[in-house]
């Protein structure tokens, strides 16, 4: 799904308005007609409605609604914020239709003392600012948005297209915005939904589509997106039938240090279960008997070292399809050495997670060596060491984007929504995923997973974005059958099989 920025919307707008064709105050009731639909679904008549509005089309969405519940029977008070602006046209137009039939269900508020008393179970539905907002809200404005959040523990907030307060498409942060418990927004997801600094704004996200234009739609293009299954069906790659092991790649996989084989295990686990044809893993003599024991699938290559690998660099040749490297790999003088080596000569697209990317961040004349296409998985602290800091979660994301560009790297961003960075610059948003998944081991079995799929001869952007979908669908299925709290990251691997069963069979 495309994520368009508060221009591109306004443009989707007009050119629906224009080509549908329909007037915008059509469009105004269609859209505010779904929210007040999915408010009487989700809400009986017994919950007294109190529907904050601005001067917008928000506001005037917030005037539609109040209409269509008063028509149903509900109890709704609407409280009018009277500060100044100018109404927008189809707010005139629907303020004037509630006016003549409800005028007694409205009140108007001009400062924070007009902040009504809430009996028990009402909702709250912000229609105040929507995807218009052009400053950070101020004034008394600021305090009925603190007085709003003061109810968040009591009573349920339903915020129509934004919370309010919430810019789209820069960031929001040291700003009052409302706190939402629902988000019903038109069309699209907004970027603000995906980062991590709002993650107390929005609350649970819900698209109601609202038939803007398909033509727009699939003509425009955006930086930024976010993954669905529909996505994934069109990356996925079925096995063919006269295939053997040769045809799904030898992978090479460098990892673990003495007390850190459990990474590596758990990154050939992975690897093995996305269907590499071949895996080899380079790993200290410390782990031979872990390795061999845990992933019987699996072939290993002793390094001359105990405790630590540093002789890898001999084995990465053009046998293997590719290569991941990081999992508990340690970050000893000698191993960064064999990273170096390893970089001058091999010229695949591989994955470097974990140590390896902290032995870039030391040596960051090496990112230059990483060959294009690879595929990088930082987690937040990782990104800033090898990237440098970002004063907010916006400019991370662009941040994200250059780097990609400017190295040719795929740079995956680890978090809730992890983003993926692209050579051109786009960035995917993976859209699976739960809290369950923050736990050791989890990254290591991304590691895996990418390698497998490289392996596999997806191409480095299928690879990505398929790996992150399929690590965050099987922590989806850990989740539901054992709790956020109990799954671990052995779980996701285990799930790995119902996952692709979920989704592609
Ligand atoms: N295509 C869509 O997505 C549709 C959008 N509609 C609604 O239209 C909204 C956008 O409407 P508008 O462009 O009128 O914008 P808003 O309703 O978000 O607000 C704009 C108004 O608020 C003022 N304003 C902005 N920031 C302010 C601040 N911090 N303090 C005080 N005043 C401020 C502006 O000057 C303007 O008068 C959407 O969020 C959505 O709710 C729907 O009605 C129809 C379809
Ligand atoms: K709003």
């Amino acid at each position: 799904m495309k994520i368009f920025s508060a221009a591109q919307i306004r443009e989707a707008d007009a050119f629906t308005i224009a080509h549908e064709p329909v007037s915008s105050t059509d469009l105004m009731g269609r859209a505010a007609g779904k929210c007040a639909d999915w408010l009487m679904e989700h809400y009986p008549p017994s919950h007294p409605f109190y529907i904050f509005c601005g001067k917008g089309n928000n506001g005037g969405d917030g005037l539609v609604i109040a209409q269509k519940l008063l028509d149903e029977g509900y109890v709704v008070t609407v409280c009018l914020l009277e500060y100044g602006s100018k109404a927008s046209e189809d707010y005139i137009y629907y303020y004037r239709r509630l006016q003549q039939q409800y005028a007694g269900r409205i009140r108007e508020i001009a400062d924070v003392t007009g902040f009504p008393e809430l009996p028990p179970s009402a909702v709250i539905v912000d229609a105040i600012f929507g995807t218009g907002l052009n400053k950070p809200i101020e004034g008394w404005l600021a305090g009925v948005i603190h007085k709003i959040n003061d109810q968040h523990p009591r009573h349920t907030i339903v915020a129509i297209d934004m919370p309010s307060g919430l810019k789209a498409d820069t960031s929001s942060r040291n700003t009052p915005v409302i706190q939402a418990h629902h988000t019903l927004s038109f069309e699209f997801y907004k970027l603000a939904f995906l980062l991590p600094e709002n993650a107390a704004v929005a609350g649970q996200v819900h698209i109601l589509p609202i038939g803007l234009s398909p033509e727009y739609i699939t003509h425009t293009s955006t930086r930024y997106h976010l993954t669905d299954l529909d996505m994934m069906r069109t990356i996925y790659m079925p096995r063919t039938p006269f295939s053997h092991k040769g045809t799904y790649g030898h992978a090479l996989l460098i990892a673990g240090s003495r007390g850190k084989m459990g990474a590596a295990v758990l990154s050939a686990k992975a690897c093995i279960r996305v269907g590499a044809g071949l895996l080899s893993c380079h790993i200290p003599d410390c782990g031979y008997d872990i390795m061999q024991i845990s992933e019987p699938c699996a072939m290993c290559i002793t390094d001359e070292l105990p405790d630590h690998s540093a002789h890898f660099h001999e084995q990465a040749d053009a046998r293997y399809k590719t290569i991941g490297i990081g999992p508990g790999l340690g970050t000893a003088t000698a191993t960064a050495s064999s990273l170096e080596k390893l970089l001058a000569t091999y010229k695949r697209p591989m994955v470097i997670d974990a140590d390896a990317l902290n032995i870039l961040s030391v040596y960051p004349s090496l990112l230059y060596q990483v060959p294009a296409g690879s595929i990088l998985t930082p987690h937040p602290k990782e990104f800033e060491r090898l990237f440098g800091p970002s004063a907010n979660d916006v400019e991370r994301l662009e941040l994200l984007s250059k780097q990609a560009v400017r190295l040719q790297l795929y740079i995956l961003l680890k978090g809730r929504y992890t983003a993926i960075g692209c050579p051109d610059g786009a960035v995917y948003f993976n859209a699976t995923g739960n809290p369950g998944m923050a736990t050791g081991g989890s990254g290591d079995v991304l590691t895996g997973i990418l390698t497998g799929l490289l392996a596999q001869d997806y191409s480095p952007k299928a690879a990505v974005l398929l790996g992150a979908w399929i690590h965050g669908y099987a922590g989806d299925l850990a989740a539901a059958h054992l709790s956020q709290e109990a799954m671990s990251a052995a779980d996701i691997i285990s799930n790995l099989g119902s996952a692709f069963m979920e989704c592609f069979y």
